[in-house]
């Protein structure tokens, strides 16, 4: 399918800061909205249902995933998180980027789903730092962060699939590469399709 806007997936393991980077990006740029998933999680401290998430029993998931309503979903740290299609498509029909927060899991359903999205890996500069901010953000409880951790092994071991990593290390430098990838995907696409339009003013980059 192809569709106005870009989508833009970002995975990362637990803690490396891939939320914080997601929420200075849209701070920057209003062309990019964020999808918005469903989770069986229960909300955090300063979460709200319909902000950071779509808090939803497991019986409502069920009925989600039976209903055909994800374009992909995962089993993730012991919860089940999906991406919902209307939390997408309306939003890139309409000529927005689409940034994805999801699992690596969830990254490669989307590409089979839609193979122009692009997909990126945030990394943190150690172990011992992963930790460090897992402990610093204080919300989850020591056994959570335990599991974080060590499923943050097999987390990167995904890297390689895919299209960009960044590693978090200095927080301004991993946003301005982030602001890149985005700005890329533009070219790379939203001009292409401008050009196809054939009109020589909409060839205009935002
Ligand atoms: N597959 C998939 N993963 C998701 C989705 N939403 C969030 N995740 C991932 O679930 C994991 C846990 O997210 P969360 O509980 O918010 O913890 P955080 O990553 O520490 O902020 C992260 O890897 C998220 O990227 C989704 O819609 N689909
Ligand atoms: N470059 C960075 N240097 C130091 N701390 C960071 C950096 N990026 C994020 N953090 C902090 O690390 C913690 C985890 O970041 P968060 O964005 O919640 O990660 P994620 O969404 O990947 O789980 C937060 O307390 C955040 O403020």
């Amino acid at each position: 399918m192809d569709y106005p806007g870009n989508l833009i997936v970002v995975a990362a393991p637990s803690g490396a800061g891939k939320s914080s980077l997601v929420k200075a990006l849209l701070e920057l740029d209003s062309h990019v909205q964020p999808s918005i998933s469903h989770t069986t999680r229960a909300p955090r401290g300063q979460e709200r249902h319909g902000r950071e998430y779509f808090f939803v029993s497991e019986s409502e998931f069920d009925a989600m995933v039976r209903g055909n309503a994800f374009v992909e979903w995962a089993h993730v740290h012991g919860k089940r998180y999906g991406t919902s299609r209307k939390a997408i498509e309306e939003r890139i029909a309409q000529g927005s980027d689409v940034i994805l927060e999801i699992d690596f899991q969830g990254a490669l359903q989307i590409r089979q789903a839609f193979a122009n999205a692009v997909l990126v890996f945030i990394l943190p500069p150690s172990r011992e730092e992963l930790r460090a901010r897992l402990e610093r953000r204080g919300e989850d409880a020591s056994e959570v962060i335990e599991m974080r951790l060590r499923n943050a092994a097999v987390e990167m071991a995904q890297v390689s699939q895919f299209d960009f990593v960044i590693i978090n290390e200095l927080f301004e430098r991993a946003l301005f590469d982030l602001k890149a990838v985005v700005h890329a995907q533009r070219l790379k696409y939203t001009a292409q399709r401008r050009a196809r339009a054939n009109t020589f003013e909409s060839l205009n980059i935002p």
